[in-house]
């Protein structure tokens, strides 16, 4: 199973909101990284098949998605950036109305629905109304809704944004154990999010992949040039024009810089995070 995107390209007028993109996602869980404005909710829409790129193709195991019509739609769960339920059903009216569109029969749905609930944690609210819960169950209500008819793909758009962070781990979690034997694919502006669920990442740039692949092997590239140093305030002005900063944490008397570049003196070696790694492809230090 493959979903393959061949040159795609979407322009809003003048704006190439993503910018002749290729890649190839077997099964396995994605994290798509990038800056406001990158292009993720754009190719992601193209994925679901709810918007057209202007050229390019899209396939799934060969067949272009959109002369597959609902074959593929069926295949897809999907929860937007702005996914919001004021639902005055229960989660469990919501979710047999969820099920019931998307084909499930009455029989089906009998088990389907406690089974998703159980699933996302919220089989002791299962009767209450969905209006009446807190931003992280309704985000949990849309994962239950895009799971309930077992689909092979999962596109989820910043699906953690505005948790708190039980909310989020629970999250993450539910998207590794979930990834097994689907395509899975989630974008983040948090990025250890994306180190928490998947070692696969494509990172976007003003509608290009930037870098994609193995978290792991991207932070080769940087192993042995991250460090932490402790300075006084003094010297961290003069510090910050010299190196590119990662992190700057306040400590009681000192501040603590992550940086990337050549060993000071007094520096301490650090194993490289995703986080670094973004750092220095947005510095342009990347060749
Ligand atoms: N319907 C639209 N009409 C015009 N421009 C659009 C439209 N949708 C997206 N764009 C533009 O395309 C670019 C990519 O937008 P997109 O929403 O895909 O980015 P994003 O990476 O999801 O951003 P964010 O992290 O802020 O959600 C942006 O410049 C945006 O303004």
């Amino acid at each position: 199973m493959e979903i393959k995107a061949e040159n795609v390209t979407r322009t809003f007028g003048m704006k190439r909101a993503i910018d002749e993109l290729n890649f190839t996602l077997p099964e396995g869980v994605y994290g798509l990284l990038g800056d406001n404005g990158a292009g993720k909710s754009t190719l992601m829409r193209i994925l679901v098949a709810i918007d057209h790129q202007t050229s390019g193709k899209v396939t799934f195991n060969g067949k272009d998605i959109f002369h597959m019509n609902d074959d593929y739609r069926n295949l897809v769960g999907y929860i937007p950036q702005d996914f919001e339920v004021y639902s005055a059903f229960t989660a469990t009216e919501y979710l047999e109305y969820m099920g019931a569109l998307k084909g499930l029969s009455k029989k089906e749905l009998k088990h389907k629905v406690p089974e998703v609930l159980q699933f996302v944690n919220l089989e002791k609210v299962a009767n209450k109304k969905v209006k009446t819960f807190s931003g992280g169950m309704k985000r949990r209500v849309g994962i239950a809704q895009a799971i309930i008819n077992d689909p092979k793909i999962l596109i989820f758009d910043e699906p953690t944004a505005g948790l708190d962070p039980h909310e989020r781990i629970r999250f993450s979690n539910i998207i590794s154990e979930m990834g097994q034997d689907k395509i899975i694919l989630f974008s983040t502006h948090i990025i250890s999010d994306i180190e928490a669920i998947t070692t696969n990442v494509i990172i976007l740039n003003q509608g290009k992949i930037k870098e994609q692949g193995n978290v792991q092997k991207m932070l080769s590239e940087i192993k042995g040039k991250v460090f932490t140093e402790e300075m006084d305030r003094e010297r961290l002005a003069s510090f910050k024009k010299e190196h590119l900063i990662v992190r700057i944490r306040q400590e009681e008397n000192v501040v603590n810089v992550r940086y990337l570049g050549e060993k000071e003196s007094g520096a301490i070696v650090c194993e490289p995070t995703l986080e670094d790694y973004y750092i220095y492809l947005g510095s342009g230090s990347h060749a």
